[in-house]
């Protein structure tokens, strides 16, 4: 079994609780209600500001030039494509691009990108890709899934958020992190191994939590905002 599968193994409980949220389901069936999209929308941007930031690093940790542009591509794709479909739905829901961009980051949101940025900083590019990986597998997953349902990418607000996730373009890129990820794990003992599982465990629960963040709309105390 390659290293990513069983990374995926593992994980596949916390990812089938993903699959299976209401946030999702809202999403996939297109009942989901506008406000909580909206709170996700705007604590996602910031979660992508920070992810992004995770790109540039691993282009300068990278380990040839080849991977170095690639990871300068996925830098471009998610400033200049994810994030435009996140300005796309911020103007629809009458946010402005400086609004979107000023958003708070919930408590949730600050933990998932500290801990991505804090394992990268310091670790090696395994350890980053690694962390990184839950992120762009299982969007992709998600997408591949909704976009399953009869008239999901057809609805009339929800449907570009399914077509972009399971686009090719988003496919390759996981595609291409999971087999960096299994050359760079050829021949690393198994302790270390077992420490990178830990790792992927964790940012695949972030993944769930910020699913259940976003569904209940939960942020700092209003006294403590
Ligand atoms: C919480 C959260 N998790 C995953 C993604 C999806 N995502 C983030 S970066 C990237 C790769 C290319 O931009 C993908 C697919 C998201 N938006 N928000």
């Amino acid at each position: 079994m390659s290293f990513s599968a069983r990374l995926h193994q593992k994980a596949l409980p916390i990812w089938e609780a993903s699959h299976n949220h209401p946030f999702v389901k809202g999403i996939g069936d297109g009942t989901l209600d506008i406000e909580k999209f909206k709170f996700f929308m705007k604590q996602d941007y910031v979660y992508l500001i920070d992810y992004s930031r995770l790109f540039a690093l691993a282009s300068m940790k990278a380990n040839s030039l080849k991977n170095m542009a690639l990871f300068a591509k996925m830098l471009d794709a998610t400033l200049n494509i994810e994030m435009d479909l996140h300005r796309q739905y911020a103007e629809r829901l009458g946010i402005s691009a400086e609004e979107l961009e000023a958003t708070q980051a919930a408590p949730m949101t600050l933990a998932y990108s500290s801990y991505m940025l804090s394992v990268s900083e310091r670790g090696s590019l395994i350890d980053l890709v690694t962390a990184i990986l839950p992120c762009a597998w299982s969007y992709y997953e998600i997408g591949k899934k909704l976009a399953e349902i009869p008239g999901a990418m057809e609805h009339e607000f929800y449907g570009e958020w399914i077509t972009m996730y399971q686009s090719e373009e988003f496919g390759e890129i996981a595609d291409w992190l999971i087999k960096l990820l299994d050359e760079l794990a050829l021949g690393l003992p198994e302790s270390e191994l077992a420490r990178l599982e830990e790792i992927f465990f964790n940012t695949s629960r972030f993944e769930y939590m910020f699913w259940e963040m976003s569904y209940n709309e939960e942020s700092w105390p209003s006294h403590v905002r």
